[in-house]
């Protein structure tokens, strides 16, 4: 391969790539990373440039300290940028460790600038540490694309490798360095390092598609009004775990507001609205993280609890009965008395099938509506479907 050739295709590259990446941003300025990677691209095309006038009369400074200084920041942006995509926790003791570090290694250039052996192994073996940071950084995130996330991952490895190579052959060849304080031996790791610079590079607009997905997938599968999940996402769930926990028990609930045609009537839509905001968000709050709410219909709400057994189920469910009808009394500034009924059914999905839960659990909550509602009723599972067997409580 002819060096000068593959150094202008990758900074053109890198300097498109760059290009359309802040384009992007610019049209989605809440997507930071996407600024960060374009200044990443931008770090590396200066720096390259610098690099490739160290033979004419520039002075050291700039063609190496600045010059590594660029080529570091290159995948140190990257890092942030991933930071930023991955919702990484970056606290603010995190961000001032991160900080100080690049302040200890810029100094460490500044005192070896004038030594381009020394510089070019401190600048490698950073740049290949700030690489295995940003695999794990992948690792630890929660990307939804796993093939994606796996290639990207060991891109960064093989960056890293190649860079602790290229600290290695420095060493080796201490005494026959050219000018830029590298060996001829190490022509391949350069042309590496370049190709797989540019390779990151036009990965990272696929993760704005990614994040794009993400983004429609979840609006796809939430209820625009109380961000629940959506009737289809919240039965989707339930035969996830019937397949994923067949002997594990459950309680399929269903939980409809009492009266609520009257609350529309009385108060209004706008108030009818946040009163099923509000009992969504009082069941969010109220039960565990991993247990499955759904808002199904208008005014009704499905549940599965998780791995729970009846009399247990039984006291949560007298308990939100209850602090609806305690804490729904005011709703922007109406006065509204809100109750729920339930019906539920106590599960083990080896054993019963999610529709007849579905349908038995309906019948129950017909019962407490029957019954005078703001009233909780338990079925079970009889020989057949019309012999459940249903309990007021
Ligand atoms: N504000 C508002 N009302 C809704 C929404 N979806 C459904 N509704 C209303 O909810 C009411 C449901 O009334 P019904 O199914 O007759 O039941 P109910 O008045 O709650 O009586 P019971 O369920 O028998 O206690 C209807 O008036 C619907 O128009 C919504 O998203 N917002």
């Amino acid at each position: 391969m002819h060096l000068p050739t593959v150094i202008t295709l990758a900074l053109a590259t890198n300097f498109i790539v760059g290009l359309y990446l802040y384009l992007l941003y610019q049209r989605k300025p809440k997507d930071r990373c996407f600024k960060l990677w374009s200044y990443s691209c931008g770090f590396f095309v200066l720096g390259s440039a610098l690099v490739v006038l160290r033979p004419y009369a520039i002075p050291n400074f700039f063609s190496f300290f600045i010059a590594d200084c660029l080529l570091l920041l290159a995948p140190v942006y990257l890092l942030a940028g991933l930071a930023q995509f991955s919702r990484f926790r970056y606290t603010k003791q995190r961000r001032q460790q991160a900080l100080g570090t690049l302040a200890i290694v810029i100094a460490i250039f500044l005192a070896s600038y004038q030594q381009p052996g020394l510089l070019s192994i401190t600048v490698a073996l950073a740049i290949a540490l700030t690489f295995c940071l940003c695999a794990y950084l992948l690792h630890k995130s929660i990307i939804t694309e796993p093939t994606f996330t796996r290639t990207l991952q060991s891109v960064f490895l093989l960056h890293a490798l190649v860079m602790f190579i290229q600290a290695l052959l420095v060493m080796l060849n201490w005494q026959q360095l050219n000018l830029h304080g590298l060996p001829e031996s190490s022509v391949y790791t350069l042309l590496s390092h370049i190709l797989l610079t540019t390779l990151t590079t036009l990965l990272l607009p696929w993760l704005s598609f990614l994040k794009l997905e993400r983004k429609l997938t979840l609006k796809s599968q939430r209820d625009g009004l109380t961000r629940l999940a959506n009737r289809e996402h919240f039965f989707n769930q339930l035969e996830r775990y019937w397949q994923q926990y067949p002997s594990t028990p459950a309680v399929f609930m269903m939980i409809d507001i009492d009266f609520f045609k009257k609350v529309n009537d009385t108060f209004g839509h706008a108030v009818g609205d946040q009163a099923i905001v509000s009992v969504a968000k009082l069941l969010s709050k109220q039960l565990r993280s991993n247990d499955i709410i759904g808002r199904i219909g208008g005014e009704e709400y499905a549940v599965l609890l998780i791995d729970i057994d009846e009399q247990t189920a039984l006291k949560i469910s007298h308990r939100l009965r209850q602090q609806v009808a305690e804490q729904l009394k005011f709703i922007e500034e109406a006065n509204v008395e809100l109750t729920i009924s339930i019906g539920m059914v106590h599960v083990i999905p080896v054993q019963h099938d999610r529709i007849t839960a579905f349908k038995l659990a309906d019948d129950a909550l017909y019962a407490s509506k029957q019954a005078g509602r703001n009233t909780v009723t338990l079925a079970k599972f009889g020989p057949d479907i019309d012999n459940g067997l249903k309990f007021d409580i």
